[in-house]
Order: C-alpha cells, then structure tokens, then sequence
C-alpha cells in the first residue's frame, strides 16, 4: 500500500496510518474497520474506500460510474449518502453509495453451506420476498446502534417474567395482545425519527410508505437464552407491515406455518399449536443492526418464533447467542376492523 495517495474524495494528500483503536468509524462508507486507514486532516478513510477510482465499473450497472457531485440516494440500498459513484449517461441516474459499492459479489456465511452471491435486477427477486418477508442488514450503522441502545438504556424499563420491555405511542397488553386505541402514550421518540425516515425509503413496500405512518414501538430486551413463543401479532391490532430492527445480538427467527387454520391462529393456544406437528418451519438469521419487515403471508399466515435457546444450530453450525439482543418493533395501530374478521 502506498504510504501517501490522492484520494477521489477532496483535493489533499492521505496518509497510510496504523489504526490502534478497535473500531473506527470510515467517514466514507461509515463502516465499522480496524488496521490501517488514510487520513487527511485527521479524518479517517478505510483502505478500501480509498482503493475506489474511476471509472468505476460495477456488474450491476451497464455503465461506468464516477465520483461526481457528493450526496445522492443509493439506487441499491435507498439511502441517501455524502459519498457516492454516479452514472453520469444522460437520464441514467444510477448511484452507489461506497458502503453498497465495495460489497462483495460473493460470501460465505456461517449459517449457509453455499456461498450466496450478490444479486440485483431480476435476480433479486428472493424465495422470501414473495410471501412478504424482506430483510435489510445494516439497517443502522455501529454509531447509531451504540447511540439508540445508550438511549433506551436511560429510559424506564418494564420488567416481564424473562425479558424486559418498553412501550411508546401506545402501550401493549401482552394478556390481550392488543392495544387500547383510546389511551394513546404520545407520539414515537425523536430517536427513532432516522429509522422512521429510512423506513419510509424501504424499497418494495407494497403500501404507499407516506401512508405507513407508524405509532407503536416495542422495545424488547432479551437476556441470553429467552425468546418469544410462535404467533402472529393480532390482525385486529396491527396493520400489516411490522417493522423489526435488531440491535446488540443476532437471533435466529423461526417461522411456522401450521396447517390448521391460518386467519385465526392468534387465538390458538401454544398448547394447541405443539401438538400439531404439521406445520413448516424455516429460520432466519436476524445479524444486530438488521431490519425485518413482516408482511402479507409472512406476517398474517406464518407464525415467528424466537427459540429459547443459547445456542442456537443451524445446519449443524453453531451460533451463540449475545448476552442481551434489544429489538425495536414497529408497528401502525389499527383503527378500522381488519378485513380477515
Ligand atoms: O424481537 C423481535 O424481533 C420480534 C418481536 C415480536 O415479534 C413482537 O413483539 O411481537
Ligand atoms: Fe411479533
């Protein structure tokens, strides 16, 4: 690596510097990096976003990109970002941001025996997406995970049997599993405000996303080892898409769909639903700093279930569980009856 560089960024010679911390933030892609970095006038860029030239070809772009006028919103993950490529064709208006950019084509995860491959166009198209569960890593970044779990963590909690929880907008009777839509608690908390504005950028919302405007939040906090019994948030309580965001631990969901009826499993007994065996199940690894989105089938017709493990197996591999996984859930209480009633 050279020990001086011109970067696209701004005019001014970088620095190859040693990065003693464990985790520094690239003011580029905003990714957590430790190692080395360049630096000019003490802001930090990560070898790999200073590794970005032009033209700056991308296989999921018929044309070049360039590093042109800064801030644009993301064509691959809707965000809007200081650092961008642009296509610069006439009426094209394709952009990455350095963070989606410099992913990888290919991974290898420990939950999969195969290697999954970056997708996008008409490929992207996941086995999931079709029953209206999407799933968005990096929803927030290391800075704002730290800064939102700081912030709950001055809040007053409510302690349950095994889990610890707080409500806003309006509270949740877990012995109803309902709200009360006459005792409102106020409007959602100014922290959630950033995720409230990505979320209204989702790609694939079927609703229109102005309309979403979402007024329930369930904090979770889960110790190590408890999870959440299979169901299906009320219909009559809840509109239909439900928001997750998973903050400090990963989790393993598990989603069941039984073959008794679907429309009216929120009132089905845990004890009922063990002893159908008939039902499908398939897992899905929620990485910290993820978004779930519950939606459609995903949401009305399949159960989700948090085992209440330690240690979760996937495919023979082991994950263990993070001594505290703080979920945000966020939800748009339902003032109308719902349709499946
Ligand atoms: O913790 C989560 O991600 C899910 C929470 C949930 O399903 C619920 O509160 O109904
Ligand atoms: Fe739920």
């Amino acid at each position: 690596m050279p020990m001086q560089k011109q970067l696209l960024l701004r005019h001014g010679t970088f620095f190859l510097n040693q990065v003693t911390r464990h985790c520094s933030i690239c003011e580029a892609c905003g990714i957590c990096y430790n190692g080395f970095n360049y630096t000019e006038s003490g802001r930090g860029i990560d070898v790999r976003c200073a590794s970005i030239s032009e033209p700056f070809v991308h296989q999921s772009h018929p044309h070049p990109l360039f590093y042109t006028t800064p801030k644009g919103v993301c064509s691959a993950c809707n965000k809007e970002n200081n650092y961008v490529v642009k296509c610069v064709e006439d009426n094209c208006g394709y952009i990455l941001d350095f963070k989606c950019a410099l992913l990888p084509y290919e991974v290898k995860h420990r939950v999969d025996d195969h290697f999954l491959s970056l997708c996008y166009g008409e490929n992207a198209s996941g086995k999931y997406q079709s029953v209206g569960l999407f799933l968005v890593p990096e929803f927030v970044n290391v800075e704002e995970e730290q800064e939102l779990l700081a912030v709950v963590d001055t809040r007053p909690w409510i302690g349950l049997a095994k889990w610890r929880v707080q409500h806003y907008g309006y509270e949740f009777c877990y012995g109803t599993r309902n709200v009360d839509t006459k005792k409102k608690l106020g409007e959602l908390p100014s922290f959630v405000s950033t995720i409230l504005e990505r979320i209204s950028l989702f790609p694939n919302l079927g609703n229109d996303p102005a309309s979403l405007s979402l007024d329930q939040l369930t904090v979770n906090e889960y110790p190590s080892g408890v999870g959440l019994s299979p169901h299906i948030d009320t219909h009559s309580a809840f509109e239909d898409c439900i928001f997750s965001l998973s903050l400090a631990g990963p989790c393993i969901m598990e989603f069941r769909r039984y073959s008794v009826s679907t429309w009216k499993v929120a009132s089905t007994t845990d004890a009922e639903k063990s002893s159908n065996s008939s039902c499908i199940k398939k897992a899905l690894y929620l990485p910290p700093r993820s978004m779930l989105l519950l939606s459609g089938e995903a949401r009305y017709a399949w159960n989700h279930y948090i085992p209440h493990h330690k240690i979760d197996k996937v495919k023979e591999k082991v994950i263990r569980r993070s001594p505290r996984r703080v979920s945000f859930t966020l939800r748009k209480v339902r003032n109308h009856p719902c349709r499946c009633e």
